[in-house]
């Protein structure tokens, strides 16, 4: 399937009182129903069995709406994630790979790590192979793969970017499933964005559709925070921290000069998420333009007239814009050339840049010089390892997605719903995109 199109995907609904809905995951036993089950391993092992209640109970399910009313309907559940007291595949038989699409992000050597170690260790499976040859989806049709254990994964955490390779397009979903199926593999775990969950759910389509024992699990990532029904991405946290100190960089040269102006652009292709979360963490920021708010420079409410008032008052300032703010302001102004990149996704303009530009031409002549300082910090926030946090969760994700896989369930993303890790089946998670409220945000 060409990009940018949608799988047909086979939704599993279940309906039940006080309207409750689950909107539940595929098995594979939905289409090969004679499988064997095993006891799942973990029963065996010390460092869980002496947990009580350590396995999930196969019913559990998790409440997407928690703010609720007495009358109104319970709403949309998840299957809850976590082990499951029998598996559908024997240690010795599991053969998983795991590619990395997209852009980088904080964490996605930790996920890769974490995959091999909980498969490794907590269910006993030494067949594990990287997608690495080009990266990405491309990998697959290569004849080179490598082989991960733990020994080869172990401090890959410290490193950033992601030890596969990534790529953007050349998704073809035959080819892939051929891959898949001529190595024997029975496990994909597939770590990306918003493209790659839909490029892993036809290869789901494709597999149900050959009838494989196959069980195909995404891990969502996104620096920008943009992925729908999980609480946030990993790296997200890694991101604002690292943006703060761009932040802190540009406000302290401002402050130093009369009427000093900073100018901040951060990642965020169709939300303001690093943006925002930035501008609230680092208190230094006058103005935060995101792609969900339109904005104007001239005239009344403009942000010309804006600065004006943040310069006589304050004698410096610091501007935060997400990446795609503004585009829409860029394209009259600039000839936009309407280009693309691999996967087809819209290649944006830089804002930054012209954001300055625009302000340096504008004649602030009551003010004397204005110094801009334009820093773009994106690829340096994109490239760094994850921090603490995003590393434990890193390795809740990594792991759920294994002992889902292990279950037997096949395609879904997982992550934190209201902070209980959940199986998302792909037509939801793909279904939705995620912006921040219609609300003008960061104008003091
Ligand atoms: N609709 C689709 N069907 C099949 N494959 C797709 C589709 N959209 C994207 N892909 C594939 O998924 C991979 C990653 O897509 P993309 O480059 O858009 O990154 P992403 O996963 O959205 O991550 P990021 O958040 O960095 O943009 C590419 O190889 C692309 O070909
Ligand atoms: O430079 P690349 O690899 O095209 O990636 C840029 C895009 O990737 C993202 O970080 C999403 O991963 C966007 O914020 C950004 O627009
Ligand atoms: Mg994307």
């Amino acid at each position: 399937m060409a990009d940018g199109g949608c799988a047909a995907i086979n939704t599993k609904i279940e309906e039940g009182e006080g309207g409750y809905i689950l909107e539940d995951v595929p098995h594979l036993t939905d289409y090969l129903p004679s499988l064997l089950t095993y006891p799942n391993p973990l029963q065996d092992n010390p460092a869980y069995s002496v947990v009580k209640q350590y396995f999930v109970d196969v019913d559990d399910t998790v409440a997407q709406k928690i703010v609720v009313h007495k009358n109104g309907d319970r709403g949309i559940h998840f299957r809850r994630a976590g082990p499951r007291q029998k598996v559908y595949f024997k240690s010795d038989e599991v053969h998983a790979c795991i590619v990395t699409c997209g852009g980088l992000c904080p964490g996605l050597n930790t996920v890769i790590r974490e995959i091999v170690c909980g498969l490794h260790y907590m269910y006993g499976v030494s067949k594990i192979i990287g997608i690495d040859f080009q990266g990405g989806y491309m990998g697959f049709y290569s004849k080179n793969t490598v082989t991960l254990t733990p020994k080869v994964v172990n401090d890959i955490h410290k490193r950033g970017g992601t030890v596969l390779g990534t790529s953007r397009g050349g998704h073809d979903t035959s080819k892939i499933v051929d891959s898949i199926q001529d190595r024997g593999i029975n496990q994909v775990y597939v770590i990306g964005g918003d493209g790659t969950q839909k490029g892993a759910a036809v290869i789901y389509e494709e597999v149900r559709r050959r009838g494989l024992k196959v069980s195909v699990a995404g891990i969502p990532k996104t620096i920008d925070n943009d992925i729908p029904v999980i609480d946030r991405s990993f790296g997200f946290d890694t991101a604002v921290e690292e943006a703060q100190r761009a932040i802190n960089a540009a406000h302290v040269e401002a402050e130093s000069t009369e009427n000093g102006i900073g100018v901040v652009k951060l990642m965020g292709r169709y939300s303001g998420f690093i943006a925002m979360y930035a501008t609230l963490a680092s208190r230094d920021v006058d103005c935060c333009l995101i792609p969900e708010s339109p904005f104007f420079l001239e005239g009344k409410g403009g942000l010309f007239q804006f600065i004006r008032k943040r310069l006589k008052e304050n004698g410096h300032m610091v501007i935060v814009i997400a990446e795609g703010a503004g585009q829409d302001l860029l394209t009259e102004s600039m000839q936009s050339m309407g280009q693309q990149d691999a996967s087809g996704n819209k290649q944006l303009q830089d804002v930054g840049f012209w954001i300055s530009h625009r302000i340096k031409v504008h004649t602030f002549a009551d003010f004397g010089l204005t110094v801009m300082i334009v820093a773009d910090p994106t690829y340096m926030i994109r490239a760094i390892p994850g921090n603490a946090s995003d590393n434990v969760y890193c390795t809740l994700l990594a792991q759920s997605a294994v002992h889902g896989a292990m279950a037997g369930y096949t395609g879904f993303t997982c992550g934190p719903v209201n902070g209980r890790h959940s199986y998302i089946p792909f037509n939801v998670s793909i279904a939705l995109s995620l912006s921040l409220s219609p609300s003008r945000i960061g104008m003091k």
